[in-house]
């Protein structure tokens, strides 16, 4: 089983934010409508009580044939994760916070496969990320977006109260941060085109979905939005988003560049990209999975070949997403080794496909 989680699309949700509706049936439409990660978190649920949601969540994961893509994991209650998985049943991890049971802790319970989920705001995480050992972590959660109620001592990402700047610090926050960042906090379908160019690598939300009239259809616009905002962050159309982004606020001005395409500045960049792990063993491939997703999750053209992979962008996004997906490996705890190849060239676009079909059309004339 690959520790790859994809958080681009994340679902939190417990008994207190359903009005009454079972929280297995919000999960099951939710995961229809394509949600890629389930976190149970029960305040006022005891032990027991989760214990058997967990094992209705991830029965009803298995029923939707969604073991492979899903993760699943608790907020906060590694007790119930040990419970649970000693019970037999599939919880991939936990989410803990800057004041819950230490992320060192959690790995060390739950194993070198675990998902294990920390929150942070702007200022702890970059103390955090010069303290924290490669391979605790997967990924970071940060909130709040906007004032909530579904958190009663949440506090706003730092800034987040004046929009312009939220954005700069959120860009900064996943710049720096050497893992994907996930937002939530009264995040709605509006947000997502913001926090996308500001290179999260997904949204999480618990009363968008589980608090709506029509969860099935809260959720697939969520979904189907992220998908669009993060087809291909490099079109030239999208440049003047980048424009809120408030570069004095940024803790390192390559963040607010590495989403840019300006007409003038934009440099097509083909790159093969190739990113395995040393010295874990004859399988490689659930550890070049974790890489290879976070290139496919930038939004950026790319295909996967059984060597490499391709890519194509402006050229800040290109090497802005090879860093990332080094670093995902690395921060796996693995040895990393990377091979890339680049094609810089001006005036030009979609070489990753007009070189093929230039190649398949002298083919076809050959065979004639
Ligand atoms: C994905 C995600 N991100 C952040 C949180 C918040 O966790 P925490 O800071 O521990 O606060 P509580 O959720 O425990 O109130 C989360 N749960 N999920
Ligand atoms: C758990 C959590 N952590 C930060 S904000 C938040 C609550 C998100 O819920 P909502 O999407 O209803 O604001
Ligand atoms: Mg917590």
């Amino acid at each position: 089983m690959s520790r790859y989680c994809d958080i681009s699309s994340y679902l939190v949700v417990g008994p207190e934010d359903t009005h009454g509706r079972p929280v297995v049936d919000i999960v099951r439409v939710a995961l229809q409508a394509g949600i890629t990660m389930v976190q149970l978190r029960a305040k006022h649920s005891d032990a027991k009580a989760m214990i058997a949601l967990c094992e209705q969540i991830a029965q009803c994961i298995a029923q939707e044939g969604k073991q492979e893509q899903v993760k699943f994991v608790v907020d906060d209650r590694l007790d119930v994760v040990l419970a649970a998985r000693d019970a037999g049943i599939r919880v991939d991890g936990i989410h803990v916070g800057q004041s819950d049971i230490p992320v060192q802790v959690c790995r060390k319970l739950l194993g070198p496969d675990a998902i294990v989920g920390l929150s942070a705001h702007t200022v702890d995480l970059i103390s955090m990320i010069t303290e924290l050992e490669p391979g605790i972590i997967d990924y970071v959660g940060a909130g709040a977006l906007h004032p909530t109620s579904s958190k009663a001592d949440a506090h706003l990402i730092e800034n987040a109260s004046e929009d312009s700047h939220a954005l700069a610090d959120i860009a900064a926050l996943c710049h720096v941060c050497p893992y994907p960042v996930v937002v939530g906090g009264g995040v709605t379908v509006a947000d997502l085109p913001q926090l996308a160019q500001a290179g999260a690598q997904g949204w999480f939300v618990i009363s968008a979905i589980a608090g709506a009239d029509d969860p099935y259809r809260a959720a697939s616009e969520l979904v189907s939005t992220w998908r669009e905002v993060t087809k291909d962050t490099s079109t030239p159309d999208q440049s003047h988003e980048v424009s809120v982004i408030d570069s004095t606020n940024v803790v390192d001005s390559a963040a607010s560049t590495a989403k840019t395409d300006d007409k003038d500045t934009y440099i097509n960049t083909l790159a093969q990209v190739a990113i395995w792990p040393v010295g874990t063993g004859e399988e490689l491939s659930s550890h070049v999975a974790q890489a290879v997703a976070i290139i496919h999750q930038s939004g950026l053209p790319a295909h996967t070949h059984a060597m490499s992979t391709d890519m194509e962008g402006d050229f800040p996004n290109v090497m802005h997403t090879i860093e990332q997906a080094i670093l995902a490996l690395y921060h796996a705890g693995v040895r990393t080794q990377a091979s890339i190849q680049l094609d810089l060239r001006a005036g030009v676009r979609n070489q990753i496909h007009e070189k093929v079909t230039a190649v398949e059309r002298i083919l076809q004339q050959d065979v004639r």
